[in-house]
């Protein structure tokens, strides 16, 4: 049946609502018809299925700003490193082996870790990104998604221009697809030249697509943009004509205050990724700065082998609690903030503007927090549990676009045991990989 009625002890529509109790929301198809009282709505729709939610908070999907979600199959390879040692080591080496088989099971494993931590929408910059593509449209989230950009040659399209030829080819298939968007994306200003950038430009222009770029992530950055180009990363792209509403920053850790402003005049959406920043040692992003110059932030984790979860109820507390002690205010990020930042926000920050928040209009994108859960009790304040107590593992259920693609627990959509299988298998080609070519300590 494609009308139905969810009730449910609590509904946090959007952070600026109170939260409803004994709420019900009204779906038809892929969206939101009503929302109110349980008993309003009850009179008020007498024919619809109604699907009961007891002990359940119902509150809008999660919205994963920035990832890499093939990177599972590499988490815990390589540890405790700065960003350009990790990169240049280790993960870049190991992906000049990649497999495009690792990429869809990689994919697999992470979208079960987003599945059970709510999130039903994301954005993945990768190397094979048709297999993310495939094997997203299979588990039936939403994503902004492209191929990874470089100079060089990748392991996934080879030269350049064959990548470029691809991200058109993609461009025009999911044109008009309700699910999946594509974005051009270059990979940083350090792996990509004026010239390619310039390319990447006309492509977006092309297809009025978003622009994806890791932008000033560490002070490394600053420092090989100034040496190349006497310019700092934000100034370079400013210079090619790349700061405009189409683009979606990753990182921005090493902004001026004149950045800052410079960023939100022209509109530019801003994926920010603590959690990632603070273990590669990347710095602190000015998180209260962007959003006093009303920048559009959204929140994410970035790839799992560097944060090393997809879990954005932790990015949440995290991203509230380092300016909190960093400034010694605990009114500088708040919740209200960090929740925004992590639904409605991220989702226009990946041009998803008609998802976010439980209203009327909005397309049906729900996760159920489980409220069964004793770190989840008792239940005062609702936005305080998602961002503060809430763990990935106590959503319950999730909706994408009015279907159900976890029930009770549940994954509908994904075979969980053959994603083990297979990781398991992977794990071990990927373990021959680094005994050859690595340190056998890695195998430890
Ligand atoms: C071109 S595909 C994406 C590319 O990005 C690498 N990557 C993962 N995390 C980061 C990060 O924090 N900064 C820069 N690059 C990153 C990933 O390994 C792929 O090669
Ligand atoms: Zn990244």
């Amino acid at each position: 049946m494609k009308e139905k009625i969810l009730t449910a002890d609590w509904i946090l529509s959007s952070p600026e609502l109170p939260p409803l109790k004994n709420g019900a929301i009204v779906i038809k198809g892929s969206k939101i018809e009503d929302l109110g009282p349980q008993k309003e709505i009850l009179s008020r729709y007498p024919h619809y299925q109604i699907l009961n939610f007891k002990n359940k908070l119902l509150f809008p999907g999660l919205v994963n700003a920035h990832t890499h979600v093939p990177m599972s199959i590499l988490r815990g390879i390589a540890e405790d490193l700065p960003l350009m040692t990790w990169l240049t080591k280790y993960i870049f080496p190991v992906e000049s082996h990649l497999k495009r088989e690792w990429v869809y099971w990689g994919t697999k494993l992470s979208l079960i870790e987003m599945i059970r931590s709510g999130i039903t929408l994301f954005c993945d910059m990768y190397l094979f990104e048709p297999e993310v593509i495939r094997a997203t449209e299979e588990a039936g989230l939403k994503a902004l998604l492209g191929e990874g950009l470089f100079d060089f040659p990748s392991p996934g399209y080879g030269p350049l221009e064959r990548g470029l030829a691809l991200t058109e080819e993609l461009l025009k298939a999911f044109e008009r697809h309700s699910k999946i968007k594509i974005a051009v994306s270059p990979h940083t200003l350090y792996t990509c030249s004026p010239d390619t950038i310039k390319k990447c430009l006309k492509l977006s222009h092309k297809y009025g697509a978003p622009l994806h770029i890791h932008l000033a992530e560490n002070k490394e950055e600053l420092e090989e943009i100034g040496k190349k180009y006497k310019k700092r990363p934000v100034e370079l792209l400013d210079s090619l004509g790349g700061l405009q509403e189409n683009l979606l920053a990753v990182h921005c850790v090493k902004l001026s205050p004149e950045e800052v402003e410079l960023l939100g005049k022209k509109g530019v959406k801003i994926a920010h990724c603590p959690e990632s920043n603070l273990k590669l040692g990347s710095g602190i992003a000015p998180l209260p700065e962007m959003l006093s110059v009303g920048l559009v932030v959204g929140l994410g984790t970035d790839g799992p082998a560097s944060n090393n979860d997809l879990d954005l109820f932790s990015e949440m507390k995290t991203a509230t609690l380092i300016h909190k002690g960093l400034r010694e205010d605990p009114t500088i990020v708040t919740a209200k903030e960090v929740f925004f930042m992590a639904t409605e926000w991220g989702a226009r920050a990946l041009f998803f503007n008609d998802t976010g928040k439980l209203l009327p209009g909005y397309r049906a994108d729900i996760a159920f927090l489980d409220l069964q859960h004793l770190p989840l009790q008792p239940d005062y304040n609702p936005l305080a549990l998602l961002v503060y107590s809430a763990k990935a593992g106590y959503v319950s259920d999730l909706m994408v676009d009015g279907e159900f693609i976890m029930r009770n627990y549940h994954l509908l959509s994904i075979k969980e045991e053959l994603v083990r299988e297979r990781i398991h298998e992977i794990k071990e080609e990927i373990l021959h990989i680094l005994r050859k070519n690595f340190s056998p300590s890695l195998d430890k």
